[in-house]
């Protein structure tokens, strides 16, 4: 097969340098341009170190004539960049966006939540979500040109609770979400809140309330794997930022339907197994173990559990996934996959750095 080319746009940041981290390691990827904002003529070695065997390239201005020419280009750029870019991009290239600007499909949702205008929706990059009625999302991706790479929150967290969605078993009211994320997660860019000495030993809420940009998308998610004619559903998300550079751990709870009310723990962990059997990247772990980041570090896995509180009649699924990794490089490697018509687990590693 012909070796593709890829070009990364923002790949002097967290997202860029983990995209070209996975490319190093994909067998039908060739690395062609390297593109930032204001580290355009800095070697990649002086801002990513570990990529050892890119240590020379030299990053370039993001420029549509930059881009143009690859097979694929990965947009890490932040929110607001990518509708101006790919436009212009001949439609020959598969653009694979890790920002927000296409992901969601109500305007209204965005309007509410990002300060940017709509730019309108692509393919949604969570090839794992059960779609209500039959299928997966990963249908949807293939061979399309234009994928939006999901939020790192709402990956962990759809793919936590959606099983029980798809299964007509979980109330799309009442659903509560607390997810720690590791500081990664918020970009390169010096954040006065996230220097070390603030950040260390402590773990912090933000975004409370009901005002991380990430809740429309978890809706949409989880209302998807509800299919058509189902109630949506509402989340009441609060994120936490932890003391750790990698990983989300989010804990995610919803009532069981009256109509389910007789489901036990063990029909509750069937209707998960049956979700995942087939998944390479989705791990329902064995009874009684529970996500840690730790085991999932550096990999594209998302590892799951889930259980019934039949006291209050709640479902408690927890997900831990790498933020970088199936969060969002991984995802976007994945997406790329699918779109260039390779394998969807091409070049993505599926073991985690340990300990
Ligand atoms: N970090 C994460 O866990 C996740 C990130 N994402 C998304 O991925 C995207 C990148 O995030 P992340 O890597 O964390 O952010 P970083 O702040 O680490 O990197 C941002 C990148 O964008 C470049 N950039 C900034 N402004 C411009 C500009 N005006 N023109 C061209 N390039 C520019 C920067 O270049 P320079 O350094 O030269 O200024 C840098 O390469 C964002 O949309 C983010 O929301 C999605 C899911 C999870
Ligand atoms: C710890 C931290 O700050 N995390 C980021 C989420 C990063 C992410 O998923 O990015 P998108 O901006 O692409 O949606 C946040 O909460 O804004």
């Amino acid at each position: 097969m012909q070796v593709m080319r890829a070009a990364v746009a923002g790949a002097s940041g967290y997202a860029g340098g983990e995209i070209l981290r996975l490319l190093l390691g994909h067998p039908e990827v060739e690395i062609g341009a390297l593109t930032a904002g204001s580290s355009a003529g800095t070697p990649l070695g002086a801002l990513h170190p570990h990529l050892t065997p890119l240590a020379d390239r030299v990053i370039e201005e993001t420029a549509v004539e930059v881009l143009a020419g690859h097979d694929v280009v990965f947009l890490a750029l932040p929110h607001g960049h990518s509708a101006a870019l790919a436009a212009q991009l001949p439609e020959s290239v598969a653009v694979i966006d890790c920002g927000a600007d296409f992901r969601l499909r109500d305007e209204q949702g965005w309007t509410t939540f990002y300060d940017t205008p709509y730019a309108g929706s692509w393919a949604y990059g969570l090839p794992e979500l059960p779609v209500g009625g039959g299928g997966r999302q990963r249908e949807a991706l293939a061979g399309t040109s234009h994928i939006a790479v999901p939020g790192c929150y709402p990956t962990a967290v759809s793919l936590a609770l959606a099983p029980g969605y798809a299964a007509g078993l979980l109330s799309g009211e009442d659903v509560v979400v607390v997810a720690a994320s590791g500081t990664s997660g918020a970009g390169k860019s010096l954040k006065a809140h996230l220097l070390g000495a603030e950040v260390m030993g402590a773990m912090s809420p933000y975004g409370v309330g009901g005002g991380h940009r990430h809740t429309p998308e978890i809706e949409q998610n989880l209302s998807t794997a509800s299919g058509p004619g189902a109630a949506g559903v509402r989340v009441s998300f609060t994120p936490t930022l932890a003391p750790m550079p990698r990983g989300i751990l989010a804990t995610c709870t919803a009532r069981l339907l009256d109509a389910a009310s007789g489901t036990d723990a063990a029909g509750i962990r069937d209707a998960w197994a049956m979700a995942y059997a087939d998944e390479p990247f989705v791990h329902l772990l064995p009874e009684g173990q529970w996500p840690s980041t730790a085991s999932v570090l550096g990999s594209n896995c998302v590892h799951v559990q889930v259980t019934l509180d039949e006291r209050v009649g709640r479902v408690v699924a927890v997900a831990a996934i790498d933020n970088l990794t199936k969060g969002t490089a991984g995802a976007a490697v994945q997406c790329m996959n699918l779109a260039l018509g390779l394998p969807e687990t091409t070049g993505l590693p599926m073991a985690g750095v340990a300990p």
